[in-house]
């Protein structure tokens, strides 16, 4: 069954999220061809290997060229160097988005180089894993998970359903945010928990009482959960901590205070503060899990869609 959507699309990047773009747009059609970018021979030949697309070029210039979708899927930090390289190859018409994590950066970054005739669309696919690289995307990786645009004002109507389209054929449910907002929103739902994993794993690691061994042989799961978390790409989440220091400090600061009145009603022995809390964020979770997502899965159970029904 093949649904064509575009011509031609040009993938910079092929980690995670660019590979489960490829691998879904292959599996369902999406595209005629589909030109692979990426700065590294090695990965460039890994994607080769992988099949993920129909041609493959270290120069993401060439690869832009006659597309009529780019998708951009790096790190944060490289978003500026990856516009300044395909400015000047860019199809009057064509669409270019990314998938980064965090928006009004990325903004910053990539509008001032878009030429007037392209139809430039900052998204978010609020899907993935804690691992990185070619190998590891799947496909169905997007399936009924969000994927956000963060649309700019000019941005023309009918370049954005063309765009929602492709990600809801991919399986998304997709939304419009103000930049702002998003990096507000993503800042609490998954930088912070991130940081928080980082920072818990880094104890315990650091920890002179309690030796390395004693800490995986007798990790219950709650740490295991967060050692997951904390397994995520360093490049990655370094750009994601930098490109979204404002937001992220703000919802730290908020983290803070409210760890400690934790902190103190632990010293005081107030129970009854205790109770309270871990009673209103246990209906937080009665509410995510009513809200359909699949909560107990440790990567939200996207292996399992890895085959298609
Ligand atoms: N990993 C996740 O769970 C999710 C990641 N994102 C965002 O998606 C983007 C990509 O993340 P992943 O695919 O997980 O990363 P990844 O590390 O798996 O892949 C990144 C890819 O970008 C390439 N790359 C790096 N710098 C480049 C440059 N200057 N020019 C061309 N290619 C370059 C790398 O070679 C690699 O192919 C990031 O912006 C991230 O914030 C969004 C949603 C989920
Ligand atoms: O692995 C996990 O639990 C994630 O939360 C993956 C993830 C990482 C970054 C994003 O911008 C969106 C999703």
């Amino acid at each position: 069954m093949s649904d064509v959507h575009f011509e031609r699309i040009a993938l910079i990047g092929i980690g995670l999220i660019g590979s489960s773009i490829a691998r879904d747009v292959k599996q369902l059609g999406l595209a005629k061809h589909v030109v692979v970018s990426t700065r590294s021979e090695e990965t460039l030949r890994r994607a080769e290997e992988l099949e993920l697309g129909t041609e493959y070029t270290v120069s993401a210039a060439d690869a832009v060229k006659d597309a009529d979708l780019v998708i951009v899927s790096v790190p944060v930090g490289a978003s500026e160097v990856v516009a300044k390289q395909i400015a000047g190859s860019l199809k009057p018409g064509v669409i270019v988005t990314d998938v980064g994590s965090t928006k009004a950066s990325v903004i910053a970054q990539m509008a001032p180089h878009m030429p007037d005739n392209v139809h430039f669309i900052p998204g978010h696919p609020l899907a993935g894993t804690e691992k990185s690289g070619p190998d590891a995307g799947f496909a169905g990786l997007f399936r009924d998970r969000w994927c956000i645009f963060t649309p700019l004002p000019d941005t023309d109507a009918d370049a954005l359903d063309r765009l929602k389209a492709f990600w809801m054929a991919l399986g998304s449910r997709v939304d419009d945010m103000d930049p702002q907002h998003h990096d507000k929103v993503l800042a609490i739902v998954s930088h912070l928990p991130h940081i928080i994993a980082y920072n818990i794993v880094g104890t315990a690691d650091d920890l002179e009482t309690v030796t390395e061994s004693e800490v995986i042989k007798y990790s219950a799961s709650g740490f295991r959960d967060f050692t997951r978390l904390a397994a995520s790409d360093p490049t990655m989440w370094r750009d994601i901590c930098l490109h979204n220091k404002d937001a992220i400090l703000e919802m730290l600061a908020r983290f803070s205070e409210d760890l400690a009145y934790l902190q103190r009603a632990i010293r005081w022995g107030e129970g009854d503060k205790l109770f309270e809390l871990f009673t209103r964020t246990r209906a937080v979770r009665r509410s995510i899990i009513q809200a359909g997502q699949d909560v107990d899965a440790p990567d939200f159970g996207r292996h399992s869609l890895d085959t298609k029904k």
